[in-house]
């Protein structure tokens, strides 16, 4: 499967590289929540452009051809860097980091005014962006890995952007198909619910590579 690489780091370089991926994308989020709240005038707005522009060029020196993809090691330490909801790299993603115990996976995370939706609440998007993530790595962590088929959402009351509580866990697996269930709560209160069939794709179903499937997990 292309977008699927190896790519054998020693742990000391993938820890250095590590740091630096999350410092950039920290900054450019920084940089994403002053942008959204700012109320400085004209001059200043052409001056921060000038200085972001002068920053893009800097990075443009040495891009990858397409997007990041997925990359592991041979022990199946695995790196999601662009991914839209992990990605160290990506200052889109908040980012989140699931945390997987033995019958249920998850996450806290801060959403900021980047991610509004109504006034003051969480965008129903991203609600289901996160709940997608969180649900598809349960599935993977439990050993019954797939991409997503169908994703519903519930939501009871609006989410008020903030600390969220993301929580999931496998409520049965049907052949190849493994169905998630999933609750996101904000102090303790359940503000939406989702169920996701997660399947198994055709090209996984025969041989694949050990070290890919073990790099299923974490990223
Ligand atoms: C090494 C291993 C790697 C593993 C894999 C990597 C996963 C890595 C995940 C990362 C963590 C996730 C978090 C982000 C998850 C995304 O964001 S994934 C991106 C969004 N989703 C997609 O792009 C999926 C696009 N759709 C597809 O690729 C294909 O339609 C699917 C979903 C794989 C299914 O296609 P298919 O393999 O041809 O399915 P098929 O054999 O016809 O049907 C199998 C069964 O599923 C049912 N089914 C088919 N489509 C659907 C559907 N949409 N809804 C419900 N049921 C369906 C069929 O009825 C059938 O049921 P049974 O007859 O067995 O009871």
């Amino acid at each position: 499967m292309s977008g699927y690489i190896q790519e054998d780091i020693d742990p000391e370089e993938l820890a250095h590289r590590t740091e630096l991926a999350s410092a950039i994308a920290g900054s450019v989020r920084d940089l994403i929540d002053a942008t959204v709240r700012t109320e400085v005038g004209e001059t200043d707005i052409a001056e921060a452009r000038r200085l972001i522009a002068a920053a893009t060029e800097i990075l443009r020196k040495d891009q990858l051809p397409g997007p990041f993809g997925i990359r592991f090691n041979a022990d199946g330490t695995k790196r999601s860097w662009g991914n839209a909801v992990l990605g160290r790299r990506n200052p889109i993603a908040p980012p989140v980091d699931i945390r997987h115990e033995t019958e249920h996976s998850w996450l806290e995370v801060d959403l900021g005014p980047q991610y509004e939706g109504p006034a003051g609440l969480v965008h129903g998007g991203v609600l289901a962006l996160v709940f997608d993530q969180l649900l598809g790595s349960t599935a993977e962590f439990q050993g019954v890995p797939g991409m997503t088929g169908t994703l519903t959402v519930r939501y009871r009351r609006g989410t008020p952007l903030g600390p969220i509580r993301g929580e999931a866990r496998v409520d049965r697996v049907e052949g190849v198909k493994t169905f998630v269930t999933g609750t996101i709560s904000v102090d303790g209160e359940v503000t939406a619910e989702s169920e996701g069939i997660f399947i198994l794709p055709r090209w996984a179903r025969g041989e694949v590579p050990e070290a890919m499937r073990k790099s299923v997990g974490e990223g």
